[in-house]
């Protein structure tokens, strides 16, 4: 469907819906319980850094040029040898099924119509398995939690490489939890509630580890399955041994990590501060990503998450230099008020969005949006 096309469509629609993420957050809250809801919109801490997220983008600003002819736009990009429609990722988010009971299938169903390559979070409460067989033929990249219970860990790289996932996304800012007061104050723990499941139950390498099958057996397990104080660069190489995809690091804010996952063979990084969720008082995604890829120079892809809330958004991303966007909880809100159709609303949105604002810019090509003034303030 051509921009012009999706505009009549929504103006000529009797429909109500959720246009933006403020209206998309509170549709969510009507049909969410205090805990899901309280999960998925907190951070850590005070929230500083949730606000800057957000609030930071303001400070880039576009100088876009004219008179360029941008009747064809080209939003194809190239990663690890592998042609990409366009630059919008679906981020990494687990345990779906508090939003949705069809979770991450409806995600990835979605993510897949309108070919957004689909991240799949090791906390999902749908497997591997059970995701790939429900999108079959649309890419698809596993996010790992490494573990110190490494036997596990490569047990699921594996099946995801089977399964036909074509990249490993390993999240580096969760060796714990952050720390969350919405949850405490809602008492809401997904993780105690067994949402996180899916990935585990059906991995045979973890379920021996466990004394026994119980439920309590298996949600304890988890939980030390994720605690990993110790990781260090060591398990990215020991990592590189066990799978022939390509591997991005998940969660890099400074320049000098960025150069080091490059020395250590690393074949993307995805510049991330998890949503504000982790340390709170970190710098804000978007101003720590100029830096990186400048540290960067172009030798391995960059891509961005945090804070991004609309094409408008992903724009600026790409003008900084990121190579591709992923969005977050924007399709959590989507999937929490509509299920499958709430989410392919918002990625739709999102595609036509950022194409209506690539070309307004004066750009007829994604990869020449780096070119883009962008002053800051
Ligand atoms: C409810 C929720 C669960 C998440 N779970 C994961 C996860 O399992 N793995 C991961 O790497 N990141 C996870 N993230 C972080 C996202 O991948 C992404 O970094 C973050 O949502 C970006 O911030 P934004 O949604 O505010 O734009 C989660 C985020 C949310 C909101
Ligand atoms: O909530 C999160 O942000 C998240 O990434 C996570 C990771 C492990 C267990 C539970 C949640």
């Amino acid at each position: 469907m051509s921009n012009l096309d999706l505009l009549l469509k929504n103006i000529s629609s009797n429909e109500k819906y959720p246009i933006n993420f403020a209206e998309l957050e509170q549709a969510a809250k009507e049909k969410l319980e205090v805990g899901p809801f309280g999960y998925i919109r907190s951070s850590a801490g005070g929230e500083e850094t949730l606000r800057k997220n957000t609030e930071s983008f303001a400070k880039y600003s576009i100088v876009p040029r004219f008179l360029n002819d941008v009747s064809s736009l080209n939003t194809e990009i190239t990663l690890f040898g592998q042609i990409y429609p366009h630059p919008l990722f679906v981020a990494p988010v687990g345990m779906n099924k508090i939003a949705h009971e069809d979770g991450e299938i409806a995600v990835a169903k979605a993510a897949a119509k309108y070919n957004f390559p689909y991240i799949q979070s090791t906390v999902s409460s749908y497997s591997i398995e059970e995701v790939a067989a429900a999108t079959e033929g649309s890419t698809k990249w596993f996010q790992l939690y490494w573990s110190k219970n490494k036997e596990i860990s490569y047990n699921i790289v594996k099946r995801a490489e089977k399964a036909g996932y074509k990249a490993i996304v390993v999240t580096v800012d969760t060796v714990m939890l952050g720390w969350r007061e919405e949850d405490v104050r809602n008492q809401f723990s997904p993780l105690k509630k067994g949402i996180a499941k899916g990935n585990f139950i059906t991995d045979p390498v973890f379920m021996a580890s466990l004394p026994d099958k119980t439920e309590d057996s298996i949600i304890n397990g988890i939980v030390d399955y994720l605690y990993h104080p110790s990781l260090n660069w060591d398990a990215i190489a020991e990592l590189k041994e066990q799978t022939s995809l390509p591997i991005l690091i998940k969660g890099i804010l400074h320049p000098e990590d960025a150069k080091l996952a490059i020395e250590k063979g690393i074949d993307g990084i995805i510049v991330s501060n998890h949503g504000g969720r982790q340390l709170d008082g970190v710098v804000a995604s978007i101003d720590a990503l100029p830096e990186i890829v400048e540290a960067v120079d172009g030798r391995i892809p960059v891509l961005f998450d945090s804070g991004i809330r609309r094409g408008a958004d992903a724009l600026k991303a790409l003008a900084l230099g990121a190579t591709a966007v992923c969005i977050g909880r924007p399709f959590v809100w989507g999937l929490a008020a509509g299920g499958q159709a709430g989410v392919e609303r918002v990625l739709e949105s999102f595609l036509q969005e950022t194409k209506v604002s690539i070309s307004l810019s004066g750009v007829s090509h994604v990869n020449d949006l780096h070119k883009l003034k962008v002053v800051k303030s």
